[in-house]
């Protein structure tokens, strides 16, 4: 288990995690996930430390993904627990991600702890990312909430939590000590600017207590898949400012 964290997170103890599993959900193809190949090749060039991919992709691609970390969703497509764990040590994950809602499926919740106790039992290190109230209740996207949430996850016996930023470092500092275990933030829906988009991360790392983001959306989306990710590389590994980061970007 050390070893594989320590494999994700790299010597700085920061984990620039590229999220390329939303092909096992998204309802049209996107053109930096047709080109999956590229856009992990890019990414890896541009200081990538992680994957976060289907069992699927995983196998495919590992050639692509070179000496990076691959992290196994299975929150879709993939059989849970014991099924999930064993396929993804077979093809030689460093971990493995699920979707958990606190305070809404209590099933979910429970199959959150088997998965965490079969992961655990190999030495597999569990993401688990807490979605309070499920997708649905956006009205629980407070701070509090998000807080909560972590929590539950971490609880289930996740060795790392990946969820939403609150908006501001101060209580996204409150979600990290209540969490107990490293967070790290997702990027979200895209920005129109690299500004709007390096803004919030600075401050989650920088202020807020957060190890590292799990960026989809901004990067597979964007025209230059490799700039943002040495923008991001930037921000975690090289203490840039914001406009240090735009600029590595271009
Ligand atoms: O696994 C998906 C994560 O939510 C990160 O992707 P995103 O940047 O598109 O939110």
């Amino acid at each position: 288990m050390k070893r594989r964290m320590k494999q994700i997170f790299g010597s700085d103890g920061r984990m620039l995690m590229v999220a390329m599993d939303h092909t096992a959900f998204l309802q049209e193809p996107v053109d930096g996930l047709v080109n999956y190949g590229k856009t992990i090749s890019d990414s890896v060039a541009a200081g990538a430390d992680a994957f976060l991919s289907p069992i699927g992709s995983a196998q495919r691609y590992d050639e692509e993904f070179g000496r990076s970390s691959v992290v196994v969703s299975v929150d879709t497509r993939a059989p849970f627990a014991s099924e999930a764990v064993a396929r993804a040590l077979a093809i030689g994950a460093d971990g493995i991600k699920a979707m958990v809602y606190p305070f809404a499926d209590e099933d979910w919740v429970n199959q959150s702890a088997a998965l965490a106790a079969q992961a655990s039992a190999v030495g597999l290190p569990y993401l688990a990312e807490p979605v309070p109230g499920g997708f649905s209740r956006s009205d629980m996207r407070t701070p509090e909430i998000i807080a909560a949430g972590a929590r539950v996850a971490a609880e289930t016996g996740a060795d790392m939590i990946k969820t939403f930023y609150t908006g501001d470092a101060k209580s996204m500092r409150r979600v990290v000590d209540y969490a107990g275990v490293p967070v790290i933030i997702l990027g979200g829906h895209a920005k129109d600017t690299l500004e709007e988009f390096y803004g919030p991360i600075w401050d989650a790392i920088n202020h807020g207590g957060v190890v590292g983001v799990a960026v989809g959306t901004n990067i597979w989306s964007s025209k230059n898949p490799g700039g943002v990710v040495r923008g991001l590389n930037a921000i975690l590994h090289e203490n840039a400012t914001v406009e240090q980061a735009v600029s590595a970007a271009k």
